[in-house]
């Protein structure tokens, strides 16, 4: 299959998201269909999207006349069971062959459970119709419990005997009490007979079909009807009494006593098997049944992770019937078993409960929390736009001529703030400028979570051309998924050339709509003011086909764009209001800090009471300085601002002390098997051009389902805080070759935890990455930097070679260590120390603030300003 062809297919995750579930659940409905599958990245053919739908058409006509059964209150014999996948298990059970090996009873339990058949459904709409709603949970956990503990053959044949089907029955009651045919309905009563009616109850376990058989055995049947004949009637309960002592001490203890007994070590469930007993004890066996009430409330509100007992409570269901319409839709749960809110949806939907999501406002991870407006609700935003590109091309003069020359209307003469961003209004369209410039900037805040930018404008000089770091602030927006306009600047000076600007975007994907692609190029100058009003009007396109909206009607959430300790009002904040209103007065956490709202003033200087969507305002009121990129929120009041900006302090200092959250090649595959990664985003850095091609080209061809390498950045030079700060803020490793970080991006890579990979063979980075993503890295040697020295002198000495006469400029140099000679953030030679002296004498190591002298191993062409870094090879524990 071509990669073009592998790309067209439809992956699971892809077909998880369209239908707004999980790949897991996916993935688990493909197994219980047999169907091969390997993790989300699997390709599913059309013919497996077939089986999936039938599979759930199947659930959902399984579930429609379920309800209509319901609705109409008959008897359980009438209809059909629906074809699904667990339907597809379970013609040997319904079919009433016999099955008696042990070895079936895995099958039979799982028939028992997993069956849409109708006759189960019926069992419990018969048995919640008496209010007494069985425990399918207990009694197949009852089954199980039996099949395990039960050595005896005698109790094999017992219970192998039940699930055959009709009077296949068994022992304990089909065969014994005339009442032992009734329906299932009237079996489901005699079970709340308890002590008093046990060959009603037996009976009823006899009749059941081969689920209720397979029940009938289990500790609750056994209290309700066995239990119960095994203390009182021997002739009746004999069957089930030896069942029961086989199966269960427990419950022979509680069928000696009566159902109460039984309540002391079952849970919730069984309680109301009890109660339903109560009620079915008047009623007499051939009572009609009652209509059933359904009370399934039409919404439910969820307000995060629930457990099974706790959802089908809200649901107003038995936990059994949530347990198995979660069976159904193959999730294997218990009654106290988590379920995240994707599966409580899906379950509301299949019992068709209307779900309403409110994630608690206490939640200290606020800025996570996704708010669904009303589409009525939502209204037109200005745009928020940054600027970037590379040193010296004009950003400032451009960001500070837009807005001298488009003063907001009404605020003329106000006094300009610098407040971190400003807004300008052309064709009574308002457009929002962050001006604090450069990619750096936009990627740290990112970094930090905070997507302020709609549209990024990349200023390119039309005197110099695409430079570095125009390079650079391409991928940046581009890694952010960002529109581009290109402002091709400078178009006054005399040896200006915008084509040529044109020309050489092509090569990273930016072509001009008059060449036939998308992105649009402005020609302005921003020192004599021309073209700014085209670049605006733009923007204003970009915005329009893009439709930023945000509901101004709710409490303002955004972002902090820069903050300060003021001498005379302390601490200020710069924000950007991105949802709802911020008001004078409103209580706020901004990162880890709160307040309440003194003062609000905007880029003109005004004050203001309100500030809506988009608007960059300056406020003070905060207890303490909070950071660029930190998110910001109202809450009610501020006792509830304070006690989150607490929680949040204590999270952050939790995980400032813990683990590493960005990935690495070391436990890629662990992300991989979780399906928490697609892509693997990777920044190469290579010495030359040449190099970075090369590997380009060879990492994007590795193939291993599951993941891809997606190319975020590359360049020729040596790694930087910016490569750092953006694979920080994309999640991406960075991959040097022939390339060393220097000291200060190296802490900066430790600090926001990135992984950086060094190499000097392009052979060994593609194999490193390739096994990584097979799982197959092994992690047993690691490079442990363990000093660098510098080049200050070099003396050439015949015979011997190049002596270096260095510094040991941190760490220690030893002489047993390996090195790597780099200069200029380049490596020039790797290899090992030939000689290492202190003044004559040969040194075993040499430490930090010591002069030393060097030679290096085949190696003579040493500089001054080189330096030698020395390393050794660790072992490292395994993960
Ligand atoms: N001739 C001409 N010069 C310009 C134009 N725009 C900016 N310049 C000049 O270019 C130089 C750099 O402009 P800046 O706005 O500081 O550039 P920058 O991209 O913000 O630079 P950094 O902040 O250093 O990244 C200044 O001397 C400006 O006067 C223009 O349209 N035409």
């Amino acid at each position: 299959m071509s990669k073009q062809e592998k790309q067209d297919k439809l992956r699971v995750y892809e077909y998880a998201k369209s239908l707004n579930m999980s790949s897991k659940e996916i993935i688990t409905i493909l197994k219980r269909l047999n169907i091969p599958v390997n993790n989300h990245m699997s390709v599913m053919e059309n013919d497996t999207v077939g089986r999936v739908e039938q599979f759930f058409k199947d659930i959902k006509s399984n579930a429609a006349a379920k309800r209509e059964n319901s609705g109409r209150n008959d008897s359980p014999a009438k209809s059909p069971a629906p074809a699904s996948a667990g339907g597809s298990q379970t013609p040997k059970a319904s079919s009433g062959e016999p099955s008696g090996h042990r070895g079936d009873h895995g099958r039979q339990v799982q028939s028992s459970t997993n069956a849409p058949v109708k006759n189960q459904n019926q069992q419990e709409k018969q048995v919640s119709m008496n209010n007494k709603p069985k425990t399918n949970q207990n009694n197949t956990n009852g089954s199980t419990a039996v099949q395990e503990r039960s050595s005896r053959p005698t109790g094999g044949n017992h219970q192998n005997s039940r699930p055959q089907g009709q009077g296949g029955g068994n022992s304990s009651g089909a065969n014994r009490s005339p009442q032992g045919n009734r329906g299932p309905g009237q079996g489901g009563q005699p079970r709340n007979d308890g002590g008093q009616r046990q060959g009603q109850g037996q009976g009823g376990g006899g009749n059941r079909g081969p689920q209720q058989q397979n029940r009938s055995f289990t500790p609750s049947n056994n209290n309700n009807g066995g239990g119960n004949s095994g203390g009182q009637r021997q002739g009746q309960g004999q069957g089930q009494g030896q069942g029961q002592r086989r199966g269960n001490n427990n419950n022979n203890n509680n069928g000696g006593r009566n159902q109460r007994g039984f309540d002391d070590n079952r849970n919730g469930a069984n309680f109301r098997n009890n109660r339903g007993g109560k009620g079915g004890r008047g009623r007499g066996p051939q009572q009609p049944p009652r209509e059933k009430i359904d009370n399934t409330p039409k919404k439910i509100i969820v307000r995060g992770t629930m457990t099974v007992g706790e959802t089908a409570k809200l649901l107003h269901k038995d936990a059994s019937e949530v347990i198995k319409k979660l069976i159904l839709l193959g999730v294997m749960a218990t009654i106290n078993q988590e379920l995240d809110i994707d599966t409580i949806l899906l379950l509301a939907g299949d019992f068709g409960v209307e779900v309403e999501v409110k994630i608690p406002v206490e939640d200290d991870r606020f800025e996570t929390m996704e708010e669904v407006d009303d589409e009525a609700d939502l209204k037109d935003r200005p745009p928020v736009v940054t600027i970037m590109g590379h040193v010296d091309h004009g950003k400032t003069t451009l960001l500070d001529a837009i807005r001298s020359t488009n003063v907001t209307g009404g605020e003329a003469g106000g006094i300009t703030q610098h407040i971190g961003a400003y807004q300008v209004e052309i064709n009574n369209k308002k457009i929002t400028f962050l001006d604090t410039p450069g990619h750096e900037a936009f990627t740290a805040m990112r970094a930090r979570g905070a997507q302020l930018t709609d549209i990024t404008i990349i200023v390119v000089a039309a005197d110099d051309g695409v430079m570095p770091q125009t390079v650079e602030a391409v991928n940046h927006a581009k890694a952010a998924g960002l529109p581009i306009i290109v402002a091709v600047n400078k178009i006054d000076k005399p040896d200006a050339n915008p084509d040529k600007v044109k020309q050489e975007l092509t090569e990273y994907e930016l072509v001009p709509e008059e060449w036939g692609g998308d992105t649009i190029f402005v020609n302005v100058s921003a020192k004599q003011k021309l073209g700014l009003e085209g670049l605006l009007e733009m923007i204003l396109l970009v915005a329009e086909v893009n439709e930023y909206k945000a509901n101004p009607d709710k409490r303002a959430r955004g972002a902090v764009i820069e903050a300060e300790l003021d001498k005379s009002r302390g601490p200020v904040a710069r924000v950007l209001v991105q949802h709802g209103t911020l008001k004078v007065g409103d209580a706020f956490v901004a990162g880890n800090c709160f307040g309440r709202v003194r003062a609000m003033v905007n880029d003109r200087g005004r004050r203001l009471k309100e500030a809506g969507p988009s608007t960059p305002v300056e406020i003070t009121g905060l207890n303490e300085v909070p950071q660029a990129g930190d998110p910001f929120m109202v809450f009610e009041d501020e006792r509830k601002a304070r006690s989150i900006a607490d929680k949040r302090a204590i999270t952050q200092r939790q995980s400032d002390l813990g683990s590493n959250t960005r990935v690495t090649l070391d436990d890629l595959f662990r992300h991989i098997k979780e399906g928490e990664i697609k892509d693997l985003n990777v920044i190469i850095k290579a010495d030359v051009q040449g190099s970075v091609e090369a590997l380009k080209g060879a990492l994007e061809k590795i193939e291993v389902e599951g993941v891809r390498v997606k190319i975020i950045h590359s360049g020729a030079g040596a790694i930087t805080e910016s490569d750092i700060i953006l694979a920080a803020a994309s999640n991406a490793i960075v991959i040097g070759f022939n390339v060393r970080p220097d000291n200060q991006t190296k802490a900066t890579a430790e600090q926001e935890k990135v992984d950086i990979r060094l190499h000097r063979v392009i052979y060994n980075a593609i194999e490193e990455i390739e096994q990584a993503m097979k799982g197959m890295l092994d992690p047993v040697y690691k490079e442990t930097v363990i000093g660098h020295a510098e080049v200050r002198n070099t003396f050439k000495i015949s015979k011997v070679g190049t002596i270096a006469g260095c510094m040991v400029t941190s760490g220690k140099i030893t002489r047993s260590a390996e090195m790597r000679l780099v200069r200029d953030g380049i490596v020039v030679y790797e290899g090992k120390i030939d000689s290492l002296k202190r003044f004559k004498d040969d040194a075993k190591e040499v430490a930090q603030g010591y002069e030393c002298g060097i030679t290096l191993d085949n190696y003579n062409d040493l500089k001054e300003g080189d330096v030698i870094e020395a390393f050794i090879m660790e072992t490292v524990e395994p993960k």
